[in-house]
């Protein structure tokens, strides 16, 4: 099978992700999507991150009712912070039948050359990149480059930290996460 990983903290996954998943799903010549859960992403602090399981258990409740999208915790037994290639290594090992590619937003593209072994990513690894409104410029080796794949999925400019500090403020977020979702973070009592 061919395989899309959605590398993220989902901290929490919100339907920016899902619309993108979704988009990919059905649009691209990929059978599933996993959303792989990092525990630790190399560039990002560790401040008012949820634990690794409760952060499954949202994505689990955010994909449930998708056939093609799951959740993956198999980044939870990897050394942190968690690097994609020491994982692509590892999924290689583990799932010699499926073919993986990688999914990724044009603002994870700009920083891409900071990534540990981008280039051995590059040559063995299609990357479906995605629009999103962000600074920076994109690399000039990236252009035009036959593994990256532009893909004009929509927009949807929210963000985990958005919604984290507005339920922090106690406003209304519930349009921007799935119900299930929702409704969880709520019973949690999270993020507040
Ligand atoms: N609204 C969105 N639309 C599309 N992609 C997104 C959106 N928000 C985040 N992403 C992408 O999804 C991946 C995982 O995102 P991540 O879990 O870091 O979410 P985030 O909303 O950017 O989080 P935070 O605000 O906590 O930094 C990253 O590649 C990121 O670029
Ligand atoms: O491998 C790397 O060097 C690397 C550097 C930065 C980010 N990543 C991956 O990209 C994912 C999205 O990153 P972030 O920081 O935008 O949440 C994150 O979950 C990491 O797995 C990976």
């Amino acid at each position: 099978m061919k395989i899309g990983l959605y590398f993220g903290t989902f901290n929490p996954i919100h339907i920016g992700h899902l619309t993108i998943a979704n988009h990919l799903a059905e649009h691209s010549d990929l059978d599933q999507i996993w959303f792989v859960v990092t525990p630790q992403s190399p560039f990002k602090k560790k401040s008012s991150l949820l634990d690794n399981y409760q952060r499954l258990e949202m994505v689990f409740q955010a994909t449930k009712d998708y056939d093609k999208l799951r959740p993956s915790d198999i980044e939870f037994s990897l050394k942190q912070p968690n690097y994609t290639i020491d994982t692509l290594v590892y999924l290689e090992e583990k799932y010699p039948n499926h073919t993986f590619s990688l999914i990724m937003g044009e603002d994870n593209l700009k920083g891409f050359h900071k990534w540990k072994n981008y280039e051995l990513i590059l040559e063995n690894y299609n990357i479906y990149v995605y629009p999103r409104i962000s600074e920076g410029k994109t690399d000039t080796q990236f252009k035009d480059h036959p593994k990256i794949h532009h893909v004009a999925a929509p927009i949807m400019e929210i963000s985990s930290t958005f919604i984290r500090n507005s339920i922090k403020d106690g406003k209304n977020i519930r349009p921007l996460l799935p119900y299930a979702v929702w409704e969880y973070i709520d019973e949690m009592n999270f993020y507040k």
